[in-house]
């Protein structure tokens, strides 16, 4: 069949490649020319053979909204939209309300697998209606994993995006978890390799997994970690997750932990460990460190 896909970096790119390795056709748009295929939203709706199916592969906000913004405009009754990006699922009821007034169709995919998707191909978790999946099903089939496993029609509008930040808050607390152990190990003198002990862990433990791999991978890199500095950045999902599980009174420990983690890591100084400090010396008159 044939696919419009916008946004062609990291995510889009290699998309449109396992797509078209697949047997189907793929005009690809990007706001960067040297990407692109077609110059503009308007000539890639052209270019398509109705009903048409156009992916949206851009980040999420204000880009996602512009781009369906003008999609709306420019497509016919019966096409349909997916938006690929990691947007937030509350967006997803907007969108399709927006592209239905004109008859046409919408479909949230959450989209899982990062660079490593072309080869190993993309767990995806999409939400819409049925008749407008199966217009996608075929590139369903040609982004997923080889398998059994690796894409859901999770449910309504929606369903896709939630499903996808609720593997994301999983992701946060999973990845704090390998590195919380990978630091204790790095601080004992007992333990004389830790990279070799994380590289033991990836046959037979409980605790062996793609993430744990990826981490080996990273050590094999950088030993110690000696290059990177300690701050991580996040972009939305964690914080919608934890959203959600309020909303939903659910408690979220582990993951409200693993997303707080990252704000402490982007601190010079912690201003709370601060007041800590003075309210201890305050009350039990224990000793303080002065800024040099
Ligand atoms: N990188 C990942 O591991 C990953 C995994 C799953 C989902 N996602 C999601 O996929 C989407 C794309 O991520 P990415 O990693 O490819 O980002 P990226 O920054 O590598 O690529 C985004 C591309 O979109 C283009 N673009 C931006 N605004 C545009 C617009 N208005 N019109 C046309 N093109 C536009 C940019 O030029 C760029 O080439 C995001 O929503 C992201 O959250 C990323
Ligand atoms: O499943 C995936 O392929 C990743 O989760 C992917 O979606 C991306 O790498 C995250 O958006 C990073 O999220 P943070 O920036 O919030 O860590």
């Amino acid at each position: 069949m044939e696919l419009g896909l916008v946004g062609l970096g990291k995510m889009g790119g290699n998309m449109r490649e396992r797509i078209r390795r697949a047997g189907h056709t793929v005009i690809g748009y990007d706001r960067n020319p040297d990407l692109a295929d077609v110059h503009s939203l308007a000539e890639l709706v052209d270019k398509l053979k109705g009903p048409r199916v156009v992916w949206v592969m851009v980040p999420a906000g204000a880009a996602t909204q512009s781009t369906i913004d003008e999609l709306a405009e420019l497509l016919s009754p019966g096409d349909i939209v997916v938006d690929g990006g990691n947007s937030r699922w509350t967006d997803d009821e907007k969108h399709a309300e927006e592209l239905k007034a004109k008859g046409i169709g919408f479909v949230d995919c959450g989209v899982s697998g990062g660079v490593w998707g072309l080869e190993n191909g993309y767990a995806l978790m999409y939400g819409g209606a049925a008749d407008d999946v199966a217009k996608v099903q075929p590139i369903f089939d040609a982004l997923k994993p080889e398998g059994e496993f690796g894409s859901v029609h999770a449910g309504k509008v929606g369903a896709g995006h939630f499903a996808k930040m609720v593997h994301n808050g999983i992701e946060y607390a999973m990845m704090q978890a390998y590195a919380e152990g990978w630091e204790l190990l790095e601080k004992v003198d007992s333990v004389t390799d830790v990279r070799e002990v994380f590289r033991s862990w990836q046959e037979g433990t409980v605790i062996r997994s793609w993430l744990l791999d990826l981490a080996v991978n990273a050590l094999d890199d950088d030993e110690h970690l000696d290059k990177l500095r300690g701050f991580a950045a996040d972009s939305g999902e964690g914080r919608w997750t934890v959203e959600a599980a309020i909303d939903n009174a659910v408690p979220l420990p582990a993951i409200t932990a693993s997303l707080f983690a990252r704000f402490a890591s982007r601190q010079e100084d912690s201003p709370q460990m601060k007041m800590i400090a003075a309210l201890r010396n305050q009350f039990g008159g224990h000793a303080v460190e002065n800024k040099k």
